[in-house]
């Protein structure tokens, strides 16, 4: 958008440039008309006029009055006197017919009624009454639109021959000269079908560019969207929307270390739902997998602090790593059982409740090279297995004397 934005800015600016050029083209052409015709008018006041055959376009001019305006030669022609104002509307209409280029010579009380000023020849030569040494614009004559230059006639020495009333220097009018503005734009056409074509492609450019960007983009976002689902699924056990085993390997890789960097106890809860066999059987499939959704939300309620990480280890088995102390991940384990025994979802099929209940591990070591997260998950694994024993629906904790223990038999075995 900012790209057409800025296109169309350069477009206006380049065109507004080529009509400014145009004026400027139009301008010094009337200057030249100008000068060309007050040279003309000069050389005729400085031979006093210049006489010519009377023909029907040339009658004797009747605002001429002197004695000699009309002479017969000895041939017997008839010659009469063109003075310069006589010259100029003769050059005018000439020029005029040739080109459609028009000057004028008017004042503001000019003798010859056709010689009135128009509305903007008025006003221009108000202006030279003010001042002003020249004036141009753009304005209609004709319903047509014309450039338009006009500049003050002065008085010269040669003038005053025949305008005896006025000083050298005086104004006595102006010459206006009209040129259609259908004469410059040919000038300038050249120029503006270069600018529109520029603007053109750089404008189809820039929405090809648009275009290829866009789908570019939404290609990106896709794949991204899709590589996202992808690593989720890698990551994400699909039916509780927790963590899976994979997910848990690298997560409890990065706590392990750590926790031996920094010598904190680290905990891992192991829990697995009692007959659960039987509760597939009685209920259905369908209703066991409602049974983990609804244990997921307990066990995520429950383990909500920021390093405290939840998984489904596999089948009905989860996991809770904690970074916290036996007394303390102890207490999580009973806390965990408990609600989930509170929740009440029904087990008919349970020798140990009518509802679902768990059988929970714990295992708490401050990590040092000779241990493993392995050898800790083991431990919270035999805990799992003595809560099994012990009757269910309970907590055991491999204390630090059985882990002690069982260090030993294995530096034995070694
Ligand atoms: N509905 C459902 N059942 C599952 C899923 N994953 C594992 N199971 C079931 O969980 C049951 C686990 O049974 P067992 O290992 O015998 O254990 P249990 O019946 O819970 O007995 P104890 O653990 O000794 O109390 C099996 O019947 C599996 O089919 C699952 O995603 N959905």
């Amino acid at each position: 958008m900012l790209w057409l934005g800025l296109n169309g800015i350069s477009l206006l600016l380049q065109v507004y440039n080529a009509q400014d050029t145009a004026k400027k083209i139009a301008f010094s052409q009337g200057k030249l008309f100008f000068q060309h015709i007050v040279t003309m008018r000069h050389w005729n006041a400085r031979h006093g006029g210049v006489y010519v055959t009377v023909t029907e376009d040339t009658p004797p001019n009747p605002y001429l009055d002197i004695p000699e305006r009309d002479i017969v030669t000895l041939d017997g022609r008839r010659l009469t006197l063109i003075n310069p104002a006589y010259m100029t509307r003769q050059l005018a209409e000439l020029e005029h017919d040739k080109s459609r280029i028009q000057f004028h010579i008017t004042s503001l009380h000019p003798k010859r009624p056709e010689n009135k000023a128009d509305d903007w020849e008025t006003s221009a030569l108000l202006a030279f009454e003010e001042g002003e040494s020249v004036v141009m614009d753009i304005a209609t004559l004709h319903d047509e639109p014309f450039y338009r230059y006009m500049e003050p006639l002065k008085i010269t020495e040669s003038c005053l021959r025949c305008h005896r009333n006025y000083q050298i220097g005086d104004i006595r009018g102006g010459i206006s000269v009209s040129i259609p503005k259908t004469k410059i734009i040919p000038y300038v056409e050249n120029q503006l079908s270069h600018i529109y074509l520029l603007h053109a492609v750089i404008a189809s450019l820039g929405v090809m560019l648009l275009i290829v960007f866009h789908y570019t983009e939404r290609l990106t976002q896709k794949q991204l969207i899709r590589a996202k689902s992808k690593l989720h699924l890698a990551y994400i056990d699909s039916l509780t929307g927790l963590p899976n085993r994979r997910y848990y390997d690298q997560y409890v890789q990065k706590e392990w270390q750590r926790a031996l960097r920094h010598q904190y106890p680290l905990s891992i809860i192991m829990l697995d739902i009692d007959y659960f066999k039987n509760y597939n059987d009685t209920e259905g499939h369908p209703a066991g997998d409602q049974c983990l959704i609804e244990l997921a939300k307990v066990l995520k309620l429950f383990s909500k602090r920021s390093d405290d990480f939840v998984c489904r280890y596999g089948g009905e088995e989860f996991c809770v790593v904690t970074a916290c102390n036996a007394e303390q991940s102890l207490s999580l384990a009973e806390k965990l059982r408990d609600a989930v025994e509170k929740r009440r979802l029904r087990h008919p099929n349970s020798p140990v409740s009518h509802y679902v209940t768990l059988s929970l591990g714990v295992a708490t070591v401050v990590p040092k090279d000779t241990l493993s997260s392995t050898r800790l998950l083991g431990f919270a694994d035999k805990a799992l297995y003595l809560a099994k024993q012990n009757g269910r629906n309970r907590v055991e904790q491999f204390d630090q004397k059985q882990i002690d223990d069982a260090e030993m038999a294995t530096i034995a075995e070694i």
